[in-house]
């Protein structure tokens, strides 16, 4: 589990966060959102002890990163800096990092094959493309076998068959009982990835909920209604309750009401219906309302 209490980070006199609480629990996937500079790198960079919090905490499996006797097992992160050494292999590169944190070298075949760069170990990292440099990054996050996943921006670089497989590995990481904390701005990616999604803008929290109640919330579901009879249906419609607008001749929105309802109330009427589509909000369109 990962529980950020009250987190303030200032650089000079830019306040990147500002003051942040949540709480990222084991079992399920919560994705990491936020516009440019909202502060997301800086939070991640703080729960793994790369930037000292100016007040609060971000504590992992109740302690800090640094009061972890073996903190890589416990918590594996690709954060979007990170430093590889160019001219080694990725193989000598997880290497290194297995025997500087007391991890059996047997781990560094397992996550080289997980990763899908087995074929490439001895070749440099210097000479990875962003894409593999992306898979690199992802296998020495799992290397310590870690309770706690951290990562930013994972799919970023990544061809569509890299995309499909962070993915898979991302719901599998959860499914496992792993605490998992995953950024990106990709909303259609969030959308079929994520089980809980903590949104934040200015450094601040905006949101702390599930991908349905976000986009019920803040972009509620409509109908979609043809009929050419539109006009004694929107009144009937109205009567029940149901908001309804007119974009076009013809054409209803209806939000209020679902679309079962709509069809008794116009077979009620004796109005015949062309078209009877619910309409659900995106991800995305229910982030911009947010963030707007
Ligand atoms: N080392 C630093 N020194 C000074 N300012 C910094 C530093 N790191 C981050 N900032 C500032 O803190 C704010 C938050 O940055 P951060 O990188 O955490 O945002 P982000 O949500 O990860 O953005 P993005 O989506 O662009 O990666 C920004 O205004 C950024 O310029």
């Amino acid at each position: 589990m990962i529980e950020v209490h009250d987190l303030v980070k200032r650089y000079g006199s830019t306040t990147a966060v500002d003051g942040l609480s949540f709480t990222v629990e084991p079992g399920r996937v919560t994705g990491f959102l936020g516009p440019n500079g909202a502060g997301k790198s800086t939070t991640m960079r703080a729960i793994v002890g790369l930037d000292r919090p100016t007040s609060g905490q971000a504590l992992v499996n109740g302690k800090r990163y640094r009061d972890h006797r073996a903190p890589l097992r416990e918590v594996g992160a690709l954060l979007e800096a990170r430093s590889i050494h160019r001219g080694r292999s990725a193989r000598t590169h997880l290497l290194a990092l297995a025997r500087t944190h007391g991890i059996p070298g047997g781990r560094v075949g397992e996550v080289l094959e997980q990763a899908g760069i087995a074929a490439v170990a001895k070749r440099r990292a210097g000479t990875f493309s962003l894409g593999m440099g992306q898979r690199l990054g992802i296998a020495a996050a799992l290397l310590g076998d870690p309770a706690v996943v951290i990562l930013d921006e994972p799919v970023n670089g990544l061809d569509p068959d890299g995309v499909l497989w962070v993915r898979t590995l991302i719901r599998e990481l959860a499914a496992d009982g792993r605490t998992v904390l995953v950024s990106s701005h990709l909303m259609s990616e969030m959308a079929v990835t994520a089980d809980h999604l903590v949104i934040i803008g200015g450094g601040r929290l905006l949101a702390d909920t599930t991908v349905d109640e976000l986009i019920a919330r803040v972009a509620p579901a409509s109908v979609t209604v043809r009929s050419p009879d539109a006009v004694r249906l929107q009144s009937a419609l109205a009567a029940r309750g149901a908001t309804v607008s007119s974009p076009e001749t013809g054409l209803l929105s209806v939000a209020g009401l679902p679309a079962p309802e709509i069809g008794v109330t116009a077979a009620a009427e004796g109005v015949v219906l062309h078209e009877l589509t619910p309409r659900r909000a995106t991800l995305e369109q229910a982030y911009m309302e947010l963030t707007a």
